[in-house]
């Protein structure tokens, strides 16, 4: 039935308001009426249409692309959008593509590691997108290991010129996005050498292609590396392959904030960590946590109005048959995920918060919360995309039969999101940074250096080793304190007996090899501590709106006890909770769920997505699933003809061919 919501009985139960949700879900009264603005505007246009994906072919699905980032720039420019709106636009235009790349690595690059005459060039050329630019590290051979880098970009004294150079195959970049087809100009990390001297991997602007016919400049070699994961998806990008045959580019294209070249060819540091060459890293890692939020809850809101759509068994005395959503099973599978969209969200705030408080410090040349904002973007990065990736594929199960079709928008969100575990830092390999910031932390804990930051509680160790939780009844747990003190107590306990194995090693690097299992799971308890921690943080400030705040501890609170009951065994086997306390979390949590159920839907309304974004018959606002679902089975070019392509060629001879075989 068109025209009906057959929702509204569903958001007739919410016992809050969920219009204070969505500015609590958005950040602020602002940026809700920017981005309800933004995605209404690129629904609500033609141009941007995307239900078609799944079918284009790949040169097709690409041009398409490059098409809608021409529209897009032409409506920013025609709309005169602040950065802040294009930005929003952009991300609900919701397809990958170069522009991300150029927008969210190039730019920031440049803005990151270059000097003040730097920036004033290049960044007029790459804002007006008069030049278009990717960020090529990653090679053939080496993409973790960012020293192993094998690029040589030699200074040349005599003509004042670097030239760059892939000395074996394995020195290709290879992956790098808008590389393939597109990107005019590349920021390229390679080892600088000069006077034969190797000083590491830093970072160059290298132009690629002409900015008159597009081709390749001489001696550079640029494609695309070829199709990737699922059919549309991360297709519409042309991840690119490039080698350079002693390419020359001018001494005043490397970066220099960091390190600089003198016209002798003489290599001076600055006064700034040579980390900071990172620093593009951890500004897009900072970014990815609060994109996580963004996936997982599209993936929830189309599992959740589904489920109360979806009806199985149950029918009794002429009533319906059960909504799946009411379940036990059902709910103790999607709460969890709705809890930790609205966790992510905001942890992924507060990350955006150390992040800026960083580069102001970095602006004063204080370089004392460095280490805290690598361990934090990269644990959580880590922690957020693996957790989505997974929820994203549990709500495609949620969605029984129907979740596998591309409509209902899954496969392909799914598809999307799932490199996240690996570009930008593999996901094991940054927790086992995070792992190395707790062993340094401990060992420091016996020097008097207090340890702040998100590793404050490491202060407190030795009364942690020793702490027992004085839960005794269920609702004990929805004490903050009470949760806080057991994720305390495990992260503390798991760091600690990782260090003290450690000191077993006579060589600590051997004992770090031996055991980064261990190390790995310290570091993921560390992580979880800290989005439970932010997530109690949050609730500590004004949050306005009938019955908002308590539903956010309700969350909260689930997001915490279901991680305890999934790790149990860790809680359990470091001593800092009982078996009894373990199974009194369990219990509250059936009670937290029960008080989500009436609001699952509003809470799921408060992401505030449009239909065009959500691009999924199940997630449809008005959950008029089935015949929307009828109708667009018959749009699949397979029922273009009754009778398909091929039919007559192979199949017909094959039935006939039986039918001589049964007459014999
Ligand atoms: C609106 C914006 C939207 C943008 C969205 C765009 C999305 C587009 C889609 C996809 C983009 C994907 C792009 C990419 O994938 S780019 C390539 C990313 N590559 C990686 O992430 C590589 C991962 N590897 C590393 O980061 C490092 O090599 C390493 C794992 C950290 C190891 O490095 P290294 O061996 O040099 O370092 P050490 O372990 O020896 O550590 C040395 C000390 O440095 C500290 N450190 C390391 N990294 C950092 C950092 N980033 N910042 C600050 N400090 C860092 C480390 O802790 C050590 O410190 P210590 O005090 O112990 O000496
Ligand atoms: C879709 C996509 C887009 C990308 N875009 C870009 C881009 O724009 N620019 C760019 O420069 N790069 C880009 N990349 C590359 C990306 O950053 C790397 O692939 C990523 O950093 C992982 O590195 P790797 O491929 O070398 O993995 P590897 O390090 O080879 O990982 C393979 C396995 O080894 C394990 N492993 C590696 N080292 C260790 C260790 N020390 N301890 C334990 N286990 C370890 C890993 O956990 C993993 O299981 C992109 C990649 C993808 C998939």
């Amino acid at each position: 039935m068109e025209g009906v919501d057959h929702l509204a009985f569903e958001r007739n139960k919410a016992q809050f308001d969920v219009d204070a949700m969505k500015i609590v879900w958005a950040g602020s009264s602002h940026a809700l009426e920017v981005s309800d603005r933004m995605s209404r505007l690129v629904a609500s246009d033609p141009a941007f249409r995307k239900d078609n994906r799944a079918m284009l072919g790949r040169k097709e699905l690409f041009k398409n692309t490059l098409r809608k980032a021409a529209y897009a720039l032409k409506r920013i420019i025609e709309l005169r959008l602040s950065e802040e709106e294009a930005s929003m636009l952009r991300s609900f235009v919701d397809e990958p593509a170069f522009t991300d790349l150029h927008w969210g690595m190039f730019v920031p690059a440049i803005k990151g590691q270059g000097t003040e005459e730097q920036l004033k060039k290049w960044l007029p050329l790459a804002q007006k997108m008069q030049i278009i630019g990717c960020y090529a590290q990653t090679e053939l051979g080496h993409g973790s290991n960012v020293q192993g880098l094998e690029t040589t970009v030699t200074f040349d004294p005599k003509t004042d010129e670097f030239v760059i150079h892939s000395p074996t195959l394995t020195s290709s970049k290879w992956w790098p996005g808008g590389l393939g087809k597109i990107s005019t100009h590349a920021v390229v990390y390679g080892r600088l050498i000069t006077d034969g001297q190797d000083h590491g991997v830093h970072g160059f602007i290298v132009q690629l292609r002409s900015l008159d016919d597009h081709l390749p400049l001489p001696g550079i070699t640029v494609g695309d590396i070829g199709m990737k994961f699922g059919n549309g998806a991360y297709n519409t990008m042309d991840n690119g392959v490039l080698r350079f045959d002693h390419v020359r580019i001018p001494r005043d294209q490397m970066l220099m904030r960091v390190s600089r070249v003198t016209r002798e060819g003489k290599y001076v540091q600055s006064n700034v960590p040579r980390q900071l060459v990172y620093g593009t890293m951890v500004y897009v890692r900072q970014t990815i946590v609060s994109d996580a939020s963004t996936a997982l809850s599209r993936a929830v809101c189309i599992a959740t109005r589904y489920s109360a759509v979806r009806r199985q068994f149950g029918a009794t005395g002429g009533n319906p048959e059960s909504q799946v959503i009411d379940y036990k099973t059902q709910q103790a599978r999607l709460f969890p995920l709705l809890a930790s969209a609205y966790a992510f969200r905001f942890v992924g705030e507060w990350l955006k918060w150390l992040y800026t408080d960083v580069m102001t410090r970095l602006q004063a040349n204080d370089f004392s919360t460095l280490p805290e904002a690598h361990a934090c973007t990269a644990g959580l990065k880590s922690l957020t995309t693996s957790a989505t990736s997974d929820g994203i594929e549990e709500c495609r199960k949620l969605c029984g039969g129907h979740g596998y079709l591309c409509s209902s928008g899954l496969p392909e969100l799914f598809a999307v999101y799932v490199p996240t575990c690996t570009y930008e830092g593999d996901n094991i390999v940054l927790l086992l940074q995070v792992a190395r910031h707790l062993m340094k932390t401990i060992s420091q804990l016996g020097s008097g250096k207090k340890p702040v930051g998100t590793v404050a509680y490491m202060g407190r160790v030795e009364q942690l080793m020793e702490s027992r939780s004085d839960v005794q009844k269920a609702e004990d747990w929805l004490n903050p304190s009470a949760v806080l003190g057991a994720f305390e107590a495990r992260a503390a306990r798991k760091s600690v007996a990782c260090a003290k194995n450690l000191s077993k090693f006579s060589n600590p690097e051997e004992g770090f090899l031996e055991l980064s299992n261990d190390l790995v799971e310290a570091a993921r308890a560390h992580c979880q501590l800290i989005v439970v921690s932010k997530f109690i943080d949050k609730l500590q400030q004004d949050i306005p709106g009938k019955g908002v705040k308590q539903l956010l501890e309700v969350l909260c609170s689930i997001y915490a006890l279901f991680h305890l009951h999934k790790h149990l065994g860790d809680f359990l086997s470091t001593g800092c909770i009982t078996s009894k306390q373990g199974s009194l979390a369990n219990d509250q949590l059936r009670s937290l769920y029960s008080q989500v159920r009436p609001n699952a839907i509003g809470l799921v309304d408060a992401f505030n997505y449009t239909d065009h974004y959500l691009s999924s018959i199940l997630g449809r606002y008005d959950g008029n699933v089935y015949p929307k679902l009828y109708e667009e089975a018959w749009k699949d070019p397979l029922n273009d003809s009754v009778i398909p392509d091929g039919f007559q060629e192979y199949i017909r001879p094959m039935l006939k061919q039986q039918l001589r075989n049964a007459r014999l």
